[in-house]
């Protein structure tokens, strides 16, 4: 029997977050078009920040607007760093936002040039003044941080205990840097299990150390409810040193399918869609099969 997973594609923000050169807005959306035809239901279309901490990200009220209208069975939503930002994100249309927060207190700093503790107000201001947005919680740094090295479980059981009760039950952990590695996954996601059944946990890789697929698989078969990727492997975060790219989402749904999960996502279109991405941006990509030059022969679906 096939069992579902679902995959988020969060390439059109965190992949084109990091790369210098502005991608034409006609270029962005033609990337989502092939994403969408590829399968996708749920994409991160971009963020919702400062455009001088990030010019990439300026036209992501036109990229919402235009998204939202050409597809109606798509989820899209955004990054948000502050209350100004999710404002930003509801008035071009969109229903679910993520806030980002660090576990670690240097990172915070680092990207939102806040304290954690004036992030956590952030988003309780975010939750009372858009009480109908959905929100999916990003927490970055949950398996090492590039400032101060190793992060603890307990503190992550705390910071998520901290949000649930601005009423957010849906996290995504986020490994910043690439230095998670099995066990740990294993030891991240059990601990969420066990202390918070009822909410949901997504993961999201980066794949620094090679590690991207593996330690997305663990999350999956340690209970998490999505597994967030980028075509190409393209992202990082530009306020966390030593950040490269996520794990490829063609490779991840490669692996998926292989394994008989049912990703919904037709390989040989997103494949294609990532070599488009490859052709059209200079930037940092994760990915392998992005670099196979022929359509690799296991996969047959069209
Ligand atoms: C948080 C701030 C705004 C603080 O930056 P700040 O300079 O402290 O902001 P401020 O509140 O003092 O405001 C300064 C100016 O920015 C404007 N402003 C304020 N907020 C916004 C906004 N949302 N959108 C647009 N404009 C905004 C605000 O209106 C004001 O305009 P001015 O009066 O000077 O004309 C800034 O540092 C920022 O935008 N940071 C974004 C950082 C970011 O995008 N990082 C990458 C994403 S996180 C990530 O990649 C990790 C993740 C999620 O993928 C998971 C993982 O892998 O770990």
């Amino acid at each position: 029997m096939e069992k579902k997973v679902k995959i988020v594609e969060i390439g059109p923000r965190d992949g084109f977050q990091s790369v210098k050169t502005f991608i034409p807005t006609e270029t962005k959306l033609k990337i989502i078009d092939g994403l969408v035809e590829a399968g996708y239901k749920k994409i991160q279309m971009g963020s919702f920040v400062s455009p001088k901490a990030i010019p990439q990200m300026r036209d992501s009220a036109v990229i919402a607007e235009t998204v939202l209208e050409r597809y109606k069975g798509v989820e899209f939503f955004a990054l948000v760093p502050n209350l100004y930002g999710s404002k930003a994100a509801a008035k071009a249309g969109l229903k679910e936002i993520t806030p980002v927060i660090s576990l670690s207190e240097s990172h915070n700093m680092a990207n939102v040039k806040r304290t954690r503790e004036q992030s956590l107000e952030e988003i309780k201001k975010i939750r009372e003044e858009l009480p109908d947005m959905k929100i999916t919680q990003d927490i970055a740094t949950v398996f090492g941080c590039p400032f101060e090295g190793e992060m603890s479980v307990e503190a992550l059981i705390e910071l998520v205990g901290n949000i649930r009760e601005l009423g957010i039950h849906s996290f995504t952990l986020c490994d910043t840097v690439g230095m998670a590695y099995p066990t740990l996954v294993e030891r991240v996601f059990c601990a969420m299990k066990k202390n918070f059944p009822e909410d949901k946990f997504h993961v999201h890789i980066h794949d620094t150390r090679n590690m991207g697929i593996l330690n997305s698989y663990i999350a999956l078969q340690n209970g998490a409810d999505s597994i967030q990727a980028a075509v190409g492997g393209l992202g990082g975060c530009p306020f966390a040193p030593g950040a490269t790219g996520n794990t490829s989402s063609e490779d991840l749904v490669y692996m998926l399918e292989q394994c008989g999960y049912e990703t919904g996502i037709n390989f040989a279109k997103l494949l294609k869609t990532a070599k488009y991405v490859k052709a059209k941006i200079d930037g940092n990509f994760s990915g392998h099969q992005i670099n196979i030059p022929e359509k690799p022969c296991v996969i047959t679906q069209e």
